[in-house]
């Protein structure tokens, strides 16, 4: 295995982010189910690690919290092929895409881009790396989500609308892809605000979990 992939933070390639991937996550904030995938990016300095704050960016005044599956791509994809896909997955993470909500339906309404609302310094809030063999289906993981000792989010990844193979496979068609570029494949139902002072604790079912602070 790459050191590079391991440290997929310091190598430090691009975050693509999957939306309105889950159903009940685009039901509960009124968005119509998506027919294809859809994607946006995070730019890596939002990259944070554990030990590390969440900040409120300036100006913000609902920060929510969403849970996601991240998928560490382990070789160059171009128009790959679903089935061609496991041997390109180097490694998988938790993450949080944190999201100014606010900023995001303004940008919605006036049809400008969610740069700031999803990319702001501390939105990518990451686990340390995981191994491919610790996760064997990558459509059967529960993910969860704390707020100060309070379930917030409970799914799983089998209720993903399009599976982390159609996804990648998908990206590649249109994006090359590249050894520790990393996927976050879209969050589940329960989405919320934090505020400082509150303790965000979540996890890959017993696989991995993180911890982090809003300052
Ligand atoms: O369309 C919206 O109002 C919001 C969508 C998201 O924030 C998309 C995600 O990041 C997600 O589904 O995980
Ligand atoms: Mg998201």
């Amino acid at each position: 295995m790459s050191s590079k992939l391991q440290n997929f933070v310091k190598f430090g390639r691009t975050i693509i982010c999957v939306g309105r991937n889950y159903r009940a996550h685009a039901s509960e904030l009124g968005n119509p189910i998506p027919s294809e995938p859809f994607v946006f990016l995070k730019p890596v300095s939002s990259y944070i690690t554990q030990g590390q704050d969440i900040k409120l960016p300036l100006g913000a005044s609902e920060i929510h919290h969403e849970v996601e599956l991240g998928v560490v791509i382990g070789s160059r994809c171009s128009s790959v092929t679903e089935s061609n896909i496991p041997d390109h997955i180097g490694g998988y993470f938790l993450a949080l895409d944190m999201t100014d909500r606010n900023r995001q339906k303004s940008a919605q309404t006036k049809g400008l881009p969610w740069t700031v609302a999803k990319g702001f310094d501390t939105a990518c809030p990451v686990s340390d790396f995981v191994p491919k063999d610790r996760i064997p289906d990558p459509q059967n993981v529960d993910l969860w989500l704390k707020v100060n000792g309070n379930l917030r989010q409970s799914g799983n990844t089998k209720l993903m609308i399009f599976p982390v193979k159609k996804l990648i496979s998908w990206i590649s068609e249109r994006i090359t892809l590249e050894e520790g570029d990393v996927i976050l494949t879209g969050t589940p139902e329960g989405v919320g605000p934090v505020r400082s002072g509150d303790i965000i604790e979540c996890g890959l079912g017993d696989i991995t979990k993180m911890k982090y602070s809003i300052k």
